[in-house]
């Protein structure tokens, strides 16, 4: 059923996430059958939506899980992801957390720095376990994206810096507790330009050589996520940048033989399902523009206001006719708590029915109590 049709014909609390199940799983099927073709691996990115009926549709796929919590994890073995499908992720894993995954027999911890590598073979020796590492390389490609989620680069946290490789592999070698199985990258989040990750293959095929000649054969390459959405179609026909974004890797990767290639993709699986729904309170007429106050506002999505993402936005109740200069604005008590600046919509009126759409990564996950907001309500199309 379309959005319009469901929100006119149901009466909607607001705010809310509603998810459109049959678009997710439209998008899973393109993403599974473009990444089949190669025989690549999908671990769902669980930090960009983890509600309990988006990790069952995911599951049902048969897709692995890319986990950045102890939490994480348990949610993705009782929502029946395979524990030996799950990457853990993460700078600043817990000594709490890493006994959970090694307890789990997880595929492999992304081993952020030398710190944390040490520690993990600590915990392992302890406990009696092999711990199997796949060393995050920090590749020093630039994602091309907005600056606060690009994560490739020498000035960013994440991945161990090339200089302190070698001592990774003195601590290996060292730790009969420690079973290297592979390396891990991702350089970034909403990559649109696709050049990113022809670059991200060529370094990824020099370190790939560079530990197979040292006796440290990967089996295990994982790509990371990252594959970006456009947030100007809500329409469009959705995961038709999948056959795209795996047939870069299919040309320019130079696996080794018996390699296995994964992919932790998040956002490009569920951002097209979800869309925010919130309700006009106030027009207030102002000197220079018009501000249309939602009862949504950046503690239910806090994209606009964190990253200046754009979004689509909707008034599902009047789609015809004369349009209308807005600045789409939340309640919150911040002047960063806006939408957009400048939409143009047909005439809104108090009561009126705002989507803003493609909301489905990286917004419940990520909303907010501030200002003791009440609870999201939840709404799906079956
Ligand atoms: C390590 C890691 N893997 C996977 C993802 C998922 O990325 P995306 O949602 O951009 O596909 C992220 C988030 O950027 C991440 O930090
Ligand atoms: N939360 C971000 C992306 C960060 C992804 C996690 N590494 C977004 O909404 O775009």
């Amino acid at each position: 059923m379309h959005l319009n049709n469901f929100v006119l014909q149901n009466n909607i609390e607001t705010p809310a996430y509603i998810y459109d199940l049959p678009n997710l799983r439209e998008i899973l099927i393109k993403a599974k059958s473009a990444a089949d073709r190669y025989g690549y691996h999908i671990h769902y990115a669980i930090k960009a939506n983890n509600n309990n009926r988006i990790l069952d549709t995911v599951q049902s796929f048969g897709f692995g899980a890319d986990c950045v919590s102890g939490r994480e994890i348990e949610l993705a073995i009782s929502s029946g992801f395979s524990n030996d499908e799950i990457f853990f992720a993460g700078v600043g894993k817990t000594d709490e957390e890493i006994v959970l995954a090694l307890n789990s027999h997880i595929l492999a911890f992304n081993v952020e720095s030398v710190h944390e590598l040490q520690v993990i073979g600590e915990w392992a020796k302890i406990l009696n376990k092999n711990a199997r590492i796949a060393l995050r390389i920090n590749p020093d490609v630039d994602a091309q994206t907005h600056h606060y989620i690009t994560t490739g680069l020498q000035e960013n946290k994440f991945g161990i810096f090339s200089h302190e490789i070698s001592t990774a592999l003195e601590i290996i070698r060292t730790n009969e507790h420690l079973k290297f199985v592979g390396l891990h990258f991702h350089v970034g989040s909403q990559i649109t330009d696709l050049t990113v990750f022809k670059n991200l293959c060529l370094k990824v095929n020099e370190w790939n050589r560079w530990f197979s000649e040292r006796g440290f054969i990967p089996e295990i390459l994982n790509l990371g996520g990252g594959l970006g959405v456009d947030y100007n179609q809500p329409d469009s026909v959705p995961g038709k940048n999948f056959e795209e974004f795996f047939g870069i890797f299919h040309r320019f990767l130079e696996p080794l033989s018996n390699q296995k290639i994964h992919f932790e993709l998040g956002r490009s699986l569920v951002a097209q399902c979800g869309s925010l729904l919130s309700r006009v309170l106030y027009i207030k007429n102002g000197l220079s523009k018009n501000f249309a106050i939602l009862d949504a506002g950046m503690t239910e999505l806090i994209r606009p206001a964190l990253y200046q993402a754009s979004h689509t936005i909707q008034n599902l109740n009047n789609s015809s006719g004369e349009t209308h200069k807005y600045d789409i604005v939340g309640p919150i008590c911040e002047s960063s708590d806006c939408f957009g600046k400048d939409i143009f919509l047909q005439k809104l009126s108090r009561g009126n029915i705002i989507a803003v759409r493609t909301a489905g990564a990286y917004g419940e996950v990520m909303s907010s109590q501030y200002n003791l907001r009440k609870p999201l309500s939840i709404y799906f199309i079956e």
